[in-house]
């Protein structure tokens, strides 16, 4: 089977923030195809990726961005596949202008905006998009994500724990 979500960014700069989605993904052995897209330097090939993205069988896209980042809204614009934001920050203003550039869609044009750097949710998020499906597949994913879930719940309780230990019980409901 080939890629069911598609990464792209504006800049191979962006790639030590997006690597988190990739790395994600494989985590849940959901296949990924990773590439350099940008709306401002190469607007043709851009059109082409998210125009043609559903029949070359992906079925969400992750797309990230630093500065004017008007690639993830350009893309949801071409395509009808979903498409999820990441904010990538820069050097000046701290991801800030990525974040309003991606969220701030106009009505009609939706991108799931995620946190700024946030792509490990972005691809946390594709794999729930991917295990809303009726299919094997699907059902899979969504048994990976009940296990994940479980284990950020004990995760949770052990940082509890420590802190109720490391204060010799005096932290904690209705301490
Ligand atoms: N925001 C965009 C777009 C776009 O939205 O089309 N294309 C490149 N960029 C961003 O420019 C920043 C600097 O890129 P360089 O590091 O290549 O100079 C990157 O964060 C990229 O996502």
């Amino acid at each position: 089977m080939g890629a069911a979500v598609g990464i792209v960014m504006g800049s191979d700069s962006d790639w030590p923030v997006m690597k988190d989605a990739a790395d994600v993904l494989a985590d849940f052995g959901i296949e990924t195809d990773v590439d350099v897209v940008s709306a401002h330097r190469m607007p043709a090939e851009m059109i082409d990726y998210g125009r043609t993205a559903a029949e070359r069988g992906l079925r969400v896209i992750v797309a990230g961005a630093g500065g004017a980042a008007h690639l993830p809204g350009m893309l949801a614009a071409v395509t009808p596949l979903p498409v999820i934001g990441v904010p990538v920050p820069l050097q000046h203003l701290d991801g800030m202008d990525s974040l309003l550039s991606i969220v701030q869609m106009p009505a009609g044009v939706p991108v799931a905006t995620v946190s700024i750097g946030g792509a490990r949710n972005a691809g946390l998020l594709a794999a729930r998009i991917l295990a809303a499906g009726t299919d094997d597949g699907a059902a899979r994913v969504r048994e990976q994500m009940v296990t994940f879930q479980e284990g950020l719940r004990q995760a949770a309780q052990e940082k509890g724990a420590r802190l109720r230990s490391q204060r010799g019980g005096k932290v904690g409901f209705g301490a």
